[in-house]
């Protein structure tokens, strides 16, 4: 059974849509980012499964149960849902060990305690049970509102934009860490960001918003490498798009030469698109007779970054050919991979 099932939500504020029919599952264990930019109504749709926002129309079921419907509204307090926010929410005048234990409910005393020392073993904080809020750094008070919200034993987690405030150097590590219990703990989760790199390190599966609706979700391998609109191609990384025709349902023409597909392609002959490269399917090699020049060049390490002109396409590749230079001829080469064209 899905821990999570949204069926058609429609949700408005004030009779404007924000959610306009939207439709997500969620197996067990599993973590989904609510992937967009501002404003396209990923945090009204955690608070829709929070019970902090209504919805005008659809169904949001946990474990089969029916939170929202037409005839249903549970209220927040009894839907099983654990939530962090971007500002982590602690209160200041309780130690850490109090945030933690504030929802937990039912237990006696020496279950409290074990509660407690379950927890903060889990996110690293023993130890520090007396100390308040601000005597905690960053890091700290966001591993204690991820305890406090696993103290509760929630059936599922809503987490919006936890890592924002998280200063860039520990960021990764911290969602990895925070991925981790909540992976040992079998806990499913929905995760809002607008950044695709936090998305791709935190979560299993990505829905992608645009304007309210959910344009494609799936494993994230999966939309990054068969997108199926070009707004998600660009949402999820750098990529070139260069005119093509198709000649057969393996090959295209391109401004690179004729290219080679190795899944069908579903247009037919003679269809005119744009073929998705990401900056890494593309090859570089030096040819003094080559049909393209390099016009920019940065190094990064192990990789080149360059900017080459093909007739009058730039495109971004990324090489690890690092000894050419702007001015230089070369040619391109894409090697066959399922083409993506749109
Ligand atoms: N309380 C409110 N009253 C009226 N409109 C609202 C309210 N809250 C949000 N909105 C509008 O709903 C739309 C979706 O907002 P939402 O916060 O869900 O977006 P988001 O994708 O989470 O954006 P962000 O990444 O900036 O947090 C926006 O156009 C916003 O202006």
């Amino acid at each position: 059974m899905s821990t999570l099932t949204i069926e058609n939500v429609f949700s408005d504020y004030q009779g404007q849509v924000i959610l306009n029919g939207l439709n997500l599952t969620l197996q067990q264990g599993e973590i989904v980012a609510l992937l967009g930019p501002s404003g396209c109504g990923k945090t009204t749709l955690l608070r829709a499964i929070a019970g902090l926002q209504p919805i005008s129309q659809g169904t949001i079921k946990i474990n089969g149960d029916a939170l929202s419907s037409d005839n249903v509204f549970i209220p927040s307090e009894q839907r099983g849902v654990g939530m962090i926010f971007q500002d982590y929410a602690l209160f200041p005048h309780l130690t850490v060990a109090d945030n933690i234990l504030f929802g937990v409910k039912g237990l006696n005393k020496i279950e409290r305690q074990a509660r407690l020392d379950e927890m903060l073993e889990l996110v690293k904080l023993a130890g520090l049970s007396q100390r308040y809020p601000h005597e905690l750094s960053g890091g700290q008070q966001q591993r204690v509102s991820i305890a406090r919200a696993l103290a509760y034993q929630p059936q599922l987690l809503l987490l919006d934009e936890p890592f924002s405030n998280i200063d860039a150097q520990v960021r990764n590590e911290m969602m990895l860490e925070i991925r981790n219990i909540l992976k040992q703990r079998n806990v499913s989760a929905v995760f809002v960001t607008h950044s695709k790199d936090e998305a791709f390190v935190f979560a299993d599966k990505l829905a992608l918003f645009k304007e309210g609706s959910i344009i494609q979700h799936g494993l994230a391998e999966e939309l990054y490498a068969h997108p199926n609109d070009r707004y998600v191609a660009e949402f999820l990384g750098a990529g070139n798009y260069l005119p093509v025709t198709v000649n057969s349902c393996m090959e295209v023409s391109s401004p690179i030469g004729v290219l080679q597909s190795s899944a069908s392609i579903n247009y037919p002959v003679d269809y005119q698109g744009q073929l998705l490269l990401r900056p890494q399917q593309v090859e570089l090699v030096a040819d003094e007779q080559g049909l393209a020049v390099i016009v920019e060049r940065r190094f990064l390490g192990t990789v080149c970054h360059y900017w080459v002109k093909v007739e009058e396409h730039c495109l971004e590749v990324r090489s690890q050919l690092l000894q050419l230079s702007p001015g230089q001829k070369v040619n391109l080469f894409a090697p066959a991979h399922p083409l993506v064209i749109f």
